[in-house]
């Protein structure tokens, strides 16, 4: 179990980039960490794996203190980091193969998990090239490998699907979870909320150095005022009088309102909608789930004192 308690990491004295962190993941077990730029994830990270000396706190695997022998936590916890790995003249296979040589597998097992995992990623192709002549993206999928391929106990993951194409990013989430069912624990950093809903069994939400919340996927989401979301983009900029009863504050960006509602007043915003698109008050509307980014951007809103609207989201309509 890696347990990290009250961790505070100062750069400049009194503006910490991370403040009073706990949290804890077991093996098995797949822990996301979410956050804005500069929330102070790769801080968090660098300091497990004694990259970092902590201002103040406790970092434990199995009870060893990391902080006061970070020989053994390098040993134990294998790190994908946010920058691209040296792969310069070396190819994957050999750059994969040597990891696990390093991190204490014998020749043979180092060669069979290389080529597993090679080819699980689908870069066979580009197994024997070297890292000079490899795409940003097959970099990000080799350097992976490189984590996973022997990895200790902990596998910590920063940003493992930047770059990555959209059918081996899928491949990559696969590969993620079969590292928490061979009993690995795993500490996920990311940005892609949508897709680290599928892979993490827990999350927790990073702020400004502070965590502002923690729970299963499920859990956050039913922090969420409405089960649902009314989507409406107007034909103008005046504002529109809800004529339907919203399950929580409605937010607007410009011309787009999106507002909460349930599936029981989701035939009355249905119908409500039509109106207005009829009338020529909108040009458009959709009916979507309530995502987990809808959850994560209004918590980092929230924490920031604004409602978080002025946020980039993605909306894939169900009804229009
Ligand atoms: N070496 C450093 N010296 C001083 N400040 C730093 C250093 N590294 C990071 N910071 C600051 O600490 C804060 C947290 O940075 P960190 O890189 O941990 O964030 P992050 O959540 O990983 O961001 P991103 O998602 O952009 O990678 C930021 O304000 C950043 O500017």
């Amino acid at each position: 179990m890696l347990r990290i308690h009250q961790l505070r990491k100062e750069y400049k004295p009194g503006e910490p980039a991370n403040d009073g962190i706990s949290l804890q993941v077991g093996p098995g077990e797949v822990l996301g960490l979410l956050g804005h730029n500069g929330a102070g994830k790769t801080t968090l990270i660098n300091q497990v794996v004694g990259l970092l000396r902590p201002t103040a706190g406790e970092i434990t695997l199995d009870g060893h203190d990391l902080v006061a022998d970070p020989a053994f936590a390098r040993r134990f916890c294998a790190l994908m980091p946010q920058a691209h790995a040296p792969l310069d003249g070396v190819s994957p296979r050999q750059a994969v193969e040597t990891i696990g040589r390093i991190r204490g597998a014998r020749r043979a097992e180092a060669r069979e998990r290389t080529a597993e995992l090679l080819a699980e990623l689908d870069i066979e192709e580009w197994a024997d090239t070297i890292g000079e002549r490899l795409s940003g993206g097959v970099r990000r999928l080799a350097a992976f490998a490189m984590a996973a391929v022997w990895p200790g106990r902990v596998v910590m993951l920063d940003e493992p699907t930047n770059d990555v194409d959209p059918v081996r990013r899928r491949l990559l989430w696969g590969q993620v979870r079969a590292l928490a069912e061979a009993g690995y624990a795993v500490l996920l950093v990311t940005h892609n909320v949508a897709e680290a809903e599928r892979s993490v069994d827990r999350l927790t939400i990073l702020d400004q150095g502070r965590i502002v919340a923690k729970g299963t996927p499920a859990e956050l989401r039913e922090r969420a005022a409405g089960e649902l979301r009314l989507e409406l983009l107007a034909s103008g900029t005046a504002p529109i009088e809800p004529e339907i009863p919203a399950a929580g504050p409605t937010r607007r960006t410009g011309r787009r309102h999106l507002m909460p509602i349930t599936m029981a007043t989701a035939p009355d915003a249905l119908a409500w909608a039509r109106r207005l698109r009829d009338a020529g008050t909108i040009d458009e509307f959709s009916i979507t789930p309530t995502s987990l980014e809808d959850v994560y951007v209004g918590l980092i809103g929230n924490a920031n004192g604004n409602d978080g609207s002025n946020d980039p989201r993605g909306s894939s309509a169900v009804a229009a």
